[in-house]
């Protein structure tokens, strides 16, 4: 099972994540491209120039989908967050999570919090979260969602923990892949 969290930065992917590892029935692993980025020494990553840099990232996002696929291929339960920005990440995982169990979670925050989260953080960009709405949930399509300003990390978890014992059926990324397939995938 990969349970995966989309949404902008600061929408409250990690807080989910952390609660989900405590109340889901079985252990899973939460497995984020932040993680992962920081296998590698930022100082390196500093010295590449734009061009070299998009291709460090790009490769670190699509190594990022295929641990994931290795994680859950073994057999364990994976809890996923990442930020949809890119049409080409929502494909990648199409293609690479064929065969897995893959329950979407849109991950919602209105603009005005994410700017007061980001705030409080101090380490983020005022205004960069609600620049990437307009593309994180660009497919428009989930099994379930939740809106983290009106809900606290574990009321979300609990929320998916309590969808996830009712559901069965075709999932999101079954509809999507069948669109894909349908219509050819999407630019970018
Ligand atoms: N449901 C919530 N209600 C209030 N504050 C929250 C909620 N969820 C998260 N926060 C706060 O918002 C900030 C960002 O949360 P979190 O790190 O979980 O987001 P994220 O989506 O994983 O961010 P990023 O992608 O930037 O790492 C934190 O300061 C966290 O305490």
């Amino acid at each position: 099972m990969i349970i995966f969290l989309n949404g902008t930065s600061s929408s409250g992917k990690s807080s989910i994540a952390s609660e989900l590892l405590r109340v889901l029935d079985t252990p899973y692993f939460h497995l984020s491209v932040d993680a992962i980025g920081a296998l590698r020494a930022v100082e390196r990553t500093l010295e590449l120039d734009g061009p070299e840099l998009a291709d460090v990232l790009r490769r670190t996002r699509a190594g990022f989908h295929r641990a994931v696929a290795g994680m859950a291929q073994a057999g364990n339960d994976v809890v996923v967050d990442h930020v949809l920005s890119e049409p080409w990440r929502l494909q990648d995982c199409l293609d690479v999570w064929e065969g897995l169990d893959v329950v979407f979670v849109g991950v919602h925050c209105p603009p005005d919090e994410l700017e007061r989260r980001e705030k409080a953080r101090g380490d983020r960009v005022p205004g960069q979260a609600a620049a990437q709405l307009p593309f994180v949930h660009q497919h428009g399509l989930y099994d379930f969602e939740c809106d983290t300003s009106t809900s606290s990390p574990r009321e979300c978890a609990l929320a998916i923990r309590g969808f996830l014992v009712q559901a069965t059926g075709k999932r999101a990324f079954d509809e999507l892949r069948g669109r894909t397939r349908r219509h050819g995938p999407s630019p970018g």
